[in-house]
């Protein structure tokens, strides 16, 4: 499926798994909004779009999602760029257990906050055309460790917000699909986090119990987690989805009990 014409906005694009999805968008031919903290892995990453796909395809914002205001400028610039915005992927997302306000912010704040500026700009109920938003979870909202308590909870909340907010979307007939992405371990700059003090604090002292956890679960390449996003934007099928990618199962979806009458 091509996504020519297409408009996409990944949080957190400039390295890691962002940046495999942003990739993987242009790829199918669709404009990318790249926004991150980080201005030099930021402008970088845009160098290597451009002489890969052609100037003008992509825009690098520099944006701290954990700032509301910067956000929705952030959103703004990119529809006042390409003139539209179908795709969003809230994907930036920090691990740590010492400035653990800060993690709140980051992964589930600014995931809600993104979601809806998102359907300011998509919704039908605000009279738009309807598009597709991913926010990116993670296994530990599945099995948790003692390792990363807030992490865990921001993770936990993400998928429980997403979930809500599919049923909402249907209930409300925004015409926005909304899915959520709980890959295991994945081998990026984040994972590497977990050997550090400064990142886990009090909690560093499991960083044994969680390497081995490491090493018994695999740890994946961030292309196949773009792989699981871009099958949640392009089978218009999933709706509400909870995709979890595991190196024992690859890509498969969670099945939750119904509600007993
Ligand atoms: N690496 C892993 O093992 C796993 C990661 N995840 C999740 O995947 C997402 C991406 O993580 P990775 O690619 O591994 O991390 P990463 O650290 O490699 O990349 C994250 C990107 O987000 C940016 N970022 C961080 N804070 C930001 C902020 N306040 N505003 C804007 N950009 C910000 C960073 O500059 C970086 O470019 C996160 O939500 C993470 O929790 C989920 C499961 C496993
Ligand atoms: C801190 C950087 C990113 C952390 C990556 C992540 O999401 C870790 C999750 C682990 C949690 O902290 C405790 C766990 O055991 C989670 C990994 C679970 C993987 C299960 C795989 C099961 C299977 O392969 O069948």
């Amino acid at each position: 499926m091509s996504l020519t014409g297409m408009v996409a906005l990944v949080t957190g694009g400039a390295q890691g798994i962002g940046r495999a999805v942003v990739h993987a968008l242009m790829q199918k031919a669709a404009k990318v909004a790249v926004l991150d903290l980080n201005p030099s892995c930021g402008e970088a990453c845009k160098a290597e779009l451009d002489a890969e796909f052609g100037e003008g395809n992509c825009i690098f914002i520099p944006c701290d999602v954990s700032n509301g205001d910067a956000l929705k400028d952030a959103f703004q610039k990119t529809v006042d760029t390409f003139g539209r915005l179908d795709i969003v992927v809230n994907n930036a997302g920090i691990n740590n257990e010492k400035d653990w306000e800060k993690t709140i912010e980051v992964n589930l704040a600014s995931v809600i906050r993104g979601t809806y500026l998102a359907l300011e700009h998509m919704s039908r109920e605000h009279g738009k055309d309807g598009g597709i938003i991913i926010n990116v979870s993670s296994m530990a909202a599945f099995f948790h460790s003692p390792h990363q308590p807030v992490y865990t909870a921001t993770k936990y909340g993400v998928t429980g917000f997403t979930r809500a907010m599919a049923d909402a979307s249907s209930e409300s007939n925004y015409g926005v699909r909304i899915n959520v992405v709980c890959p295991a371990f994945v081998n990026t700059p984040l994972l590497r986090s977990v050997e550090h003090e400064d990142n886990m604090g009090k909690f560093v002292k499991f960083k044994d119990d969680f390497k081995s956890r490491m090493a018994k679960f695999g740890i994946l390449e961030p292309s196949l987690i773009a792989k699981g996003i871009m099958q949640l934007i392009t089978d218009t099928n999933l709706h509400g989805a909870v995709m979890k990618i595991t190196s024992s199962k690859g890509i498969h979806f969670h099945t939750y009990e119904p509600l007993s009458a």
